[in-house]
């Protein structure tokens, strides 16, 4: 597939106004492309220059945050948030503090969020930021002044029902509850439904933290289940060891497959017995090391520094890391390995060439729109919770999800069949996303 003329000239000019930012325009051409069969079907879905003001955000709010380290030194680093739709409801998408931040990581994430929360049917406009602070090796202390610093500006563009952010790489729990104690303070307001994500007592959600991983197990699960196939003694090769992986492995143990590896920016462990999650959780989130102390506690287990999981041979593989981290050779030698399917937890983790591997060979891919979509679905539960004062028990909230996952993967298969692409689900999520938001955008007139 490629772009019609039309859409190449509008990639061409969404490349020239927004340099530099090459994540972002990854993504908006991978959307432009996987919709082409809708706009070849309804040319109408150009009037209105509405692709034009689908690829422009809404809003980009960029700042300085200042803060202090341990030692009283000053730090200075620079602090996002773009709004890119608010067509279905308030900006929605989480925060990242990673060092390698910029604007056009920013940009594709809000971007993606534009089609992902569309598909919960939950009402969510897209936004996404963050920071290019790196919280590796700082105290408590300083990722507590650090969130305080960001949210002193960040606080004026927030609201239950303008935007709301939550957490990703870098910030979890921990985090959200810091921002959201400094949001607090400086709004003197008790808004619960401004961040999500947050630890329960300050109204979190249960099953907040579970949710993406679990969700995309659930969808990896409906995958296997349309052919005919389960999980049940699946073998499954997992990136990242962080808050979705941590929660995608676990789900997968639950539901019988045997999830053997996880990684970190350093390297990747291979666990032949089956990943340890107490151990994960004890190395990872309990005195955060690095993934290689792992194998300290598992002697059975291999560290493979500065190698990605995908050699390993598997059944199903879940990138849950971070954006091209599994490229067009990974990809042939998953193919190789005979793949059943792959999910992508992460936003963006399979590179173009990799995704066309994937189709070439007939692999169902799961694209993170799609597929990682159960943490936004369950942050508006959240959202929900927190406007009635109410407390859901994880097994409703759960239930929730899976029925959400569920709607999600129907929508996507039904929208790539009616396209004439049947069993594509990047086709598929990408149109059935695109045309809940053209219609909202068409309704609410040329704004
Ligand atoms: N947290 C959520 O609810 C959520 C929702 C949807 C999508 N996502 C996406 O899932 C991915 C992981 O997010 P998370 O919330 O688990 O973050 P996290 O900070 O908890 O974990 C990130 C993981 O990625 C690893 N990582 C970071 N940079 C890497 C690199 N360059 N190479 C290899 N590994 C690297 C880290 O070591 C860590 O294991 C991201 O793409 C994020 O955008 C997260």
């Amino acid at each position: 597939m490629t772009l019609d003329s039309e859409s190449a000239a509008l990639f061409d000019h969404v490349v020239r106004r927004n340099p530099a930012e090459d994540e972002f325009h990854q993504a908006v051409f991978e959307v432009l492309e996987a919709i082409q069969p809708a706009l070849r079907r309804d040319p109408g879905l150009r009037d209105a220059a509405l692709l034009e003001r689908l690829c422009e955000p809404e809003r980009q709010v960029l700042f300085r945050v200042v803060w202090t380290d341990d030692a009283g030194r000053a730090h200075v680093n620079r602090g996002f948030r773009v709004g890119f739709s608010s067509a279905l409801g308030p900006y929605k998408g989480g925060l990242r503090f990673h060092r390698d931040v910029s604007l056009g990581t920013v940009k594709f994430l809000a971007f993606e969020q534009i089609f992902k929360n569309a598909l919960t049917g939950l009402g969510l406009g897209a936004g996404k930021g963050g920071a290019d602070f790196d919280p590796a090796g700082r105290s408590d202390a300083e990722i507590m002044r650090f969130c305080q610093a960001f949210m002193t500006e960040l606080h004026r563009h927030l609201g239950p029902n303008t935007d709301v952010p939550a957490g990703d790489i870098g910030v979890g729990g921990r985090e959200v509850g810091y921002l959201f104690g400094q949001y607090k303070r400086l709004t003197n307001r008790f808004d619960a439904g401004t961040l999500t994500g947050k630890p329960p007592l300050l109204g979190g959600s249960l099953a907040r933290p579970e949710a993406t991983g679990y969700g995309t197990v659930y969808f990896l699960d409906s995958v296997l289940a349309a052919g005919g196939a389960t999980l049940a003694d699946r073998t499954a090769a997992v990136s990242g060891s962080g808050n979705v992986a941590f929660h995608a492995i676990a789900k997968l143990r639950e539901l019988g497959a045997k999830p053997v590896t996880c990684s970190d920016s350093g390297g990747f462990v291979h666990d032949p017995a089956g990943v340890d999650l107490d151990v994960l959780h004890e190395v990872k989130n309990v005195r955060r090391q690095r993934l290689a102390a792992y194998v300290e506690h598992v002697p059975s287990a291999r560290y493979f520094p500065g190698e990605t999981p995908w050699a390993v041979p598997c059944d199903v593989a879940l990138p849950c890391a971070t954006q091209n981290e599994l490229d067009e050779q990974a990809a042939l030698t998953l193919a190789k390995n005979g793949v059943l399917a792959v999910a992508e937890g992460a936003n963006m983790p399979c590179t173009p060439a990799a995704v066309r591997v994937f189709r070439e060979a007939g692999i169902a891919l799961a694209p993170g729109k799609a597929a990682n979509a159960g943490g936004v679905a369950t942050s508006a539960f959240e959202m929900q919770q927190n406007a009635a004062r109410d407390r859901w028990t994880f097994e409703h909230t759960d239930r929730r999800l899976k029925e959400t996952m569920a709607a999600i993967h129907e929508a996507c298969l039904s929208t790539a069949d009616e396209h004439g692409m049947p069993g594509d689900y990047v086709t598929g999520a990408a149109i059935a996303g695109f045309r809940i938001v053209a219609e909202a955008m068409s309704g609410l007139g040329l704004v």
